[in-house]
């Protein structure tokens, strides 16, 4: 049986070294870290993520502020939010919550935010310096992932990563991070997609296997190797008729992989706390390296 890479309690962990920083942050009379997210609409997930963000925030001791569009906001609205946030003092990092509606350019958007304040690390010159290996913001949820497999202590050197799934916030940062010369990292890395054919073919051999899909239950038992380490990033309500309405789904066969695999992350409680913990991370390291606060 698979051992649980418990990511609930290591982002417990992260979130109290976080807050320890800011009470001796506060003690020196200065102001308390402050992050901002711009939801815009009314889907469901994107309301409960930016909310529990609200309340991490609460946790560590920062400032948090919710700025609400309805999706028929204009660009140019969202545009002149975002340069009022980039020239404020007192905000150190924000993030436009994705995916956005279909009139609004999300490139244009992600290029207005100040790669400084750019705590989600989704700005081109951030996600070049990561690729370059330069320091900088990294995307939260590669980032989550990263930690885990650090204070696990998982070895990731020299083995075969496989990814399954190439977004701009998981997939593709994910491939570069685990090829970087560092640890976690100088992983083999394979990037696999929706073109990808015989994908089991891939994952078999896989030593770490890292599903950003969206797809329930999609990685099988029979996909993967003994003694593989698997990473469930996919997160999916299914609709069921408990009271709620929905279960979360991740993107593993949990089940049949966790008698197989050697480690395994749960859904929920595996990466999608870790993702919330290291966007607070991201938000004390702007705050630290802000021109306003030297
Ligand atoms: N736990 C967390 O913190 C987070 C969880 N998530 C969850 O992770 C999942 C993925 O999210 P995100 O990265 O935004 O996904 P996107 O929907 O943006 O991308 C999905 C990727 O998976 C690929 N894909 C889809 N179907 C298959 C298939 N059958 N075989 C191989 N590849 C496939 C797509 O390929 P192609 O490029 O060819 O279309 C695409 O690259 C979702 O469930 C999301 O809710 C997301 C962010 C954070
Ligand atoms: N600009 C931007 N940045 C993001 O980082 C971003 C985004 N947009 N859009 C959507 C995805 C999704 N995402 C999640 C983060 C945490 C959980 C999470 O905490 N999940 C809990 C369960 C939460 C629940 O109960 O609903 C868990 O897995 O245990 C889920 C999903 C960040 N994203």
């Amino acid at each position: 049986m698979a051992q649980i890479l418990d990511g609930l309690k290591v982002s417990k962990e992260v979130k109290a070294e976080i807050k320890e920083e800011v009470q001796k942050i506060l003690a020196n009379k200065r102001r308390a870290p402050h992050l901002v997210a711009i939801l815009v609409g009314n889907n469901g997930a994107s309301k409960a993520y930016v909310n529990s963000k609200v309340k991490d925030c609460e946790e560590v001791g920062f400032s948090s502020s919710l700025i609400k569009f309805p999706s028929t906001v204009a660009e140019s609205e969202l545009l002149e939010k975002i340069e009022e946030l980039n020239r404020s003092k007192d905000v150190d990092g924000f993030i436009v919550q994705l995916p956005l509606p279909k009139q609004i350019d999300q490139e244009k958007i992600i290029m207005a935010i100040d790669p400084r304040k750019d705590v989600d690390g989704f700005h081109p010159e951030n996600f070049g310096k990561m690729a370059l290996e330069m320091d900088t913001f990294l995307p939260a949820t590669p980032f989550g992932i990263l930690t885990l497999l650090e204070r696990y202590n998982i070895e990731t050197k020299g083995k075969n990563c496989v990814i399954i799934g190439r977004s701009r916030i998981v997939g593709k940062p994910m491939s570069i991070l685990m090829g970087r010369k560092d640890f976690p990292g100088n992983s083999t890395v394979t990037l696999t997609h929706s073109y990808t054919e015989h994908i089991e073919e891939y994952t078999k051999e896989a030593d770490i296997v890292i599903t950003a899909l969206g797809d329930p239950y999609f990685l099988k038992a029979e996909m993967i190797k003994e003694g593989a380490v698997i990473i469930d990033v996919g997160i999916t309500r299914v609709d069921d008729d408990s009271e709620k309405g929905y279960h979360l789904a991740g993107d593993v066969d949990f089940d049949s992989c966790a008698e197989k695999a050697s480690w395994i992350t749960p859904v929920p409680g595996g990466v999608g706390p870790m993702t919330r913990a290291m966007l607070m991370k991201n938000t004390i390291i702007a705050y630290k390296t802000s021109v306003y606060n030297d």
